[in-house]
C-alpha cells in the first residue's frame, strides 16, 4: 500500500509549490491511472510515491514504513527492492547489453546473477523480445524497447510498479503488450500506478485519481 498524506512539493528555487495537500491511497491489486492537464504535477507525484524524490511536507508511507524517516541509503534500498518503474522513452542504458538492462536491478539488490539472468530471459521471452543475449539498445524498436523496460520493472516482482506514460511512444500492438502486463500484474496482487494520457490505459484501470 501507498500512502500519501497531506503531500507539498517545492521544487528548489521553484516560486510557488507543484504539489498541494495532495492525499492518496494506493492498494495492493488495483491498477489507478494519475490524470490532468499537462503540467499539473503527474509525475512529479509518481516520483514523490516512488521516493524518488523527497516531500516538502507531508508523508510517503510505503508498506507501513513512514519513508520520511529514512536515510538516504535505506530509502534506496526500499526502492530496488520494493519498487518497479517504467517511463515513457523506455530509458536503457545504450551502453550495455539488453540482458544488462534487465538485470542491472539486481546488483543494487544483492541478488544473485545467474538466477537475475534466468529470470530476465524468461520475461523477455514471456514478452516476445527474441535478441541475442548480447543485443544493444539501439538495436531495437521502440515498441521492444519498451517491453524490455518492462522485463527490468518486473525483474523483482516489486510490490509497487509505476509507471510514467508508459503507452506515450507506442504504437496499438505494443501499447496493448504494456497495457496487459500492468493489469495481469495487478490482478496478481501488485499496486500499479500509471501516469496517463491515454484512454486505453485508463478503461484498463480500476480507478482515476485526477489531479
Ligand atoms: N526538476 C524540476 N525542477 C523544477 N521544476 C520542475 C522540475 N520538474 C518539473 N518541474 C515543474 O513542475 C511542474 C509539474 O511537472 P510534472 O512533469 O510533474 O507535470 P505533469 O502533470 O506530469 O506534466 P506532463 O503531463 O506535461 O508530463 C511543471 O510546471 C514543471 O515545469
Amino acid at each position: 500500500m501507498l500512502r500519501i498524506t497531506d503531500l507539498r512539493f517545492v521544487y528548489p528555487r521553484a516560486k510557488s509549490a507543484t504539489l498541494e495537500a495532495v492525499n492518496a491511497v494506493f492498494e495492493p491489486g488495483r491498477m489507478t491511472a494519475i490524470t490532468g492537464p499537462s503540467g499539473r504535477g503527474k509525475s512529479t507525484l509518481l516520483y514523490v510515491a516512488g521516493i524518488m524524490l523527497r516531500p516538502t511536507a507531508g508523508q510517503v508511507i510505503v508498506d507501513d514504513v513512514d519513508t520520511g524517516l529514512l536515510s538516504d541509503a535505506s530509502r534506496a534500498r526500499m526502492r530496488a527492492k520494493a519498487f518497479g518503474f517504467v517511463f515513457q522513452d523506455a530509458a536503457l542504458d545504450s551502453t550495455r547489453t539488453v540482458l544488462d538492462n534487465v538485470t542491472e536491478s539486481a546488483l543494487y539488490r544483492g541478488d544473485a546473477l545467474p538466477g537475475a539472468r534466468r529470470r530476465a530471459t524468461e520475461l523477455l521471452e514471456m514478452f516476445g523480445v527474441e535478441l541475442r543475449s548480447s543485443a544493444k539498445p539501439h538495436q531495437v524498436s521502440g515498441g521492444q524497447a519498451q517491453r524490455i523496460a518492462l522485463c527490468r520493472a518486473l525483474l523483482a516482482d516489486p510490490h509497487h510498479l509505476l509507471a510514467d506514460e508508459p503507452t506515450g511512444n507506442l504504437d496499438a500492438a505494443s501499447a496493448a503488450v504494456v497495457i496487459n502486463a500492468l493489469r495481469a500484474r495487478a490482478n496478481a496482487g501488485t499496486t500499479v500506478v500509471v501516469v496517463t494520457h491515454d484512454p486505453n490505459v485508463i478503461a484498463a484501470c480500476d480507478r482515476e485519481f485526477e489531479l
